[in-house]
Order: structure tokens, then sequence, then C-alpha cells
């Protein structure tokens, strides 16, 4: 394929509502949009949203490398296959990676310059034009024998218990069995009256999950799941702060649910340990789970790696945003079709949570469900959109 057109389009995204979590307040997302078009006037969407709390590059970052590496695409060949956009992004030399193609040096082999917002806009772009080529789905591209259907989770924005509870009861007549509430960053008591809150008002049979985005020390994530695994809870996002993998492990023996790494995901040294089999960390999975972010992994490739080498493991792997908009969650909708399992909900509906979704596309959850359709690649256009 050639590259005849690119563009970089700036995103801003405004919260309905500031979601408070223990990393601080979000109120407004921005970043990119990314255009590539090929001589047929097909086009690929990407996005790149970055997210420097996660450890992504900054937004500016972000915009500068983006730039550079487009107007280093434009007119250039690359070859029809995944692989020529592997390589066009792999960091090795053309021996190592073996390209026919343009190679622009995205992935980063020192984190210490990594941009994975970028990464992931530039790849997610690729992919949506080779998928259209070929005529298929852009899961498709990443496993063959990709799911359809894929569940997710509503994520509750509010604070006080009252509040949740009355969220709660639209999620679940809006048709959600999955339910996500941030917990930690103030007093357990507090934090047992929302869970508590929830649960009564949508009875024993949805399933709940906390996520306390590390704001825990090891005692306290003891301690509060001690007293809020007696709400029934289908698992605990990051429990404990990111870099400690052996507290992580540690609260995984004694939880009362699924523990998932999600921002241990984003620390490098964390990431391998938590991938290879540690003698220290009991020789067996650390964790029940890992939460797949593409944003912060720097694409939808790495993290099917990640899911394939967690599965071998024995840890389950599902997908979450981090607060994007369509195209990203559009991107991450398709990963998570592609997964070696469907069990866990993904964290791709915080559209709802959105001052202005654009209408119209097919990634609204239906009764808790997003249906991929066959359309081929992602399906959306940049005019919808924008
Ligand atoms: O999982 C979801 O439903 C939404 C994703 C989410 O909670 C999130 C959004 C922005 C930044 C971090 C996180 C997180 O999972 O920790
Ligand atoms: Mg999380």
């Amino acid at each position: 394929m050639r590259i005849a057109q690119v563009s970089l389009i700036p995103l801003r995204l405004e919260l309905r509502q500031p979601l408070k979590t223990s990393h601080g307040v979000h109120a407004v997302r921005e970043g990119f949009l990314v255009r590539v078009v090929d001589e047929e006037g097909r086009e690929g969407l990407g996005e790149a949203m970055p997210l420097p709390a996660f450890g992504t590059e900054s937004l500016e970052d972000c915009g500068v490398t983006l730039n550079a590496w487009l107007s280093e695409l434009k007119g250039q060949f690359l070859g029809d296959s995944v692989r020529a956009i592997e390589d066009t992004l792999s960091p090795f030399p053309p021996a190592v990676a073996r390209g026919d193609g343009v190679r622009i040096r995205a992935r980063q082999v020192t984190p210490a310059g990594a941009m994975p917002a970028a990464e992931h806009a530039l790849e997610l772009a690729l992919l949506d034009l080779l998928a259209q080529r070929q005529g298929v789905p852009l899961c498709w591209l990443l496993a063959e024998e990709a799911r359809t259907e894929v569940a997710v989770n509503a994520l509750l924005g509010a604070d006080t218990p009252e509040a949740l509870a009355e969220e709660a009861r639209q999620a679940v007549a809006e048709g959600f069995g999955t339910l996500k509430l941030k917990v930690a960053g103030r007093p357990l008591d507090a934090d047992e009256a929302r869970v508590k809150a929830v649960r009564d008002a949508v009875g024993p049979d949805v399933k709940l999950r906390l996520d306390a985005n590390g704001g825990w020390s090891e005692p306290d994530a003891k301690r509060a799941l001690d007293r809020l695994g007696w709400y029934g809870l289908e698992l605990v996002e990051q429990p404990t702060p990111p870099e400690d993998l052996a507290a992580l492990w540690r609260v995984q023996r004694r939880a009362p649910c699924t523990v998932a790494a999600d921002e241990s995901l984003a620390s490098p040294d964390a990431l391998r340990a938590l991938l290879t089999v540690d003698p220290l960390l009991g020789g067996g999975p650390a964790v029940g789970a890992v939460v797949l972010k593409p944003m912060v992994l720097g694409g939808l490739l790495p993290c099917l790696v990640v899911a394939m080498r967690a599965a071998r493991l024995g840890m389950q792997a599902y997908v979450t945003s981090s607060m994007d908009g369509v195209v990203a969650r559009a991107g991450a909708a398709h990963l998570a079709a592609a997964l070696p399992s469907g069990a866990l909900a993904s964290g791709l509906a915080v559209g709802r949570l959105l001052a202005k979704e654009p209408e119209g596309h097919p990634y609204h959850p239906q009764r808790g469900i997003i249906r991929l359709s066959s359309t081929p690649g992602l399906g959306l256009s940049s005019q919808s959109l924008v």
C-alpha cells in the first residue's frame, strides 16, 4: 500500500462530570486523530490520547512525534501485511525485523524514549487501512477466531453512596451485567458505604469490580478487601502501588477475588516480572488478571503479545480504554474480540461519561455488549467524527 495522504487532527474530549481516581481528577482529555489515506482514497484512522499519569508521553511530545512520523510516512510504500506494519514501527534494524518497507523507528527499545500513545495511533491507522484493503474487520488481522461480541462494564463515576446507587440501578436497567467503581483515596468506612450502596441497589447477580488505582498501601489493601469482599467482588484493579509486584502477589494470595494488575503494566520492569516465572513470586502467576490499555502499551499488537504471554502463565486479560475517543475505543474493542478469552468484561463503555460523544457510530454498547460488525477495518470515517 502507498500512503498517499496523512493528517493529524487535534481532539479534545470533555467529561460530563470530572472523574475522581486516586491519581487525581480527570476533567478533560486531549489528543490527536491520525488519518492515513491510500491511493484509492481509503482512510485509515488512529487515535492518540496520552495519559502521562499512566506513563505515556506528554501531549506535546506526542504531537511533535506524530507530526515527524507522518511526514516521514507520506508517499511511502508499505507491504500489505501486519508484518510490514510491525516492521514499520520496529525499533530493530532491518536484518532483525526483515522489513520490506519504510521504517520510522516508533517502538523504542529504551522505555525512556517510548511514545506509546503515538505508536498506538499510527499502528491503529495502518491496521485500519490494511483491514479495509483486505476487506475484513480489523479483529480478523489479530485473530482468525475473533469473537463478534464484547461484553463491557459500566464505569460508575458518582461519589456519594446515594448517587452511586442511582447510577448503578440505571446501568443495570440499560443491560450492563458488570459495574466498576473507583475506590481508595478516602476512608475505608466511606468506601464500604459506597460499595454497600451499589450492591444493595443491584442485588447479588450483577458483577461488581473495584479499581483502587494503586491507592492503598499493602496493609490498607488487605484491610479493605477483608471488609469489601463481603459485598461480592468480581475483581479489584491495582489495589497497591504499581512497582511493588511482591505486595500485589501477597494481596492476591489472600484476596477474596481476582486481583488485576493495571498500572503495573506501564512499568517495563514490573511488566517483565509479571510475564516471567519468578521464584520470588511463588513461581506461578503473580495475579489473576492483567489489564491491557492499548494507549499505554503502545498499540493493539503489543497488547496481544502481553495477553498471550499472560495466558501461558495462567493469567486472564481484559482491555480497557484510558478514557479515549471513539477511534481508540473501536480499536480496543477489536483487540478484546481477539483475546484468548472473553470471560472478563472490557472497560470500553466510557462514551457515556463524555460530554459530546458522536452519535450513530457502531461502538455504543447495547445492553452491556459491543457487537462487532463485518464492515472492513474499524468501520469509521473521520467525517462522521469531527
Ligand atoms: O475500565 C473502565 O471502565 C474505564 C477505564 C478506567 O477506569 C480508566 C480510565 C482512565 C484512566 C485509568 C483507568 C483505569 O482503569 O485505571
Ligand atoms: Mg484501572
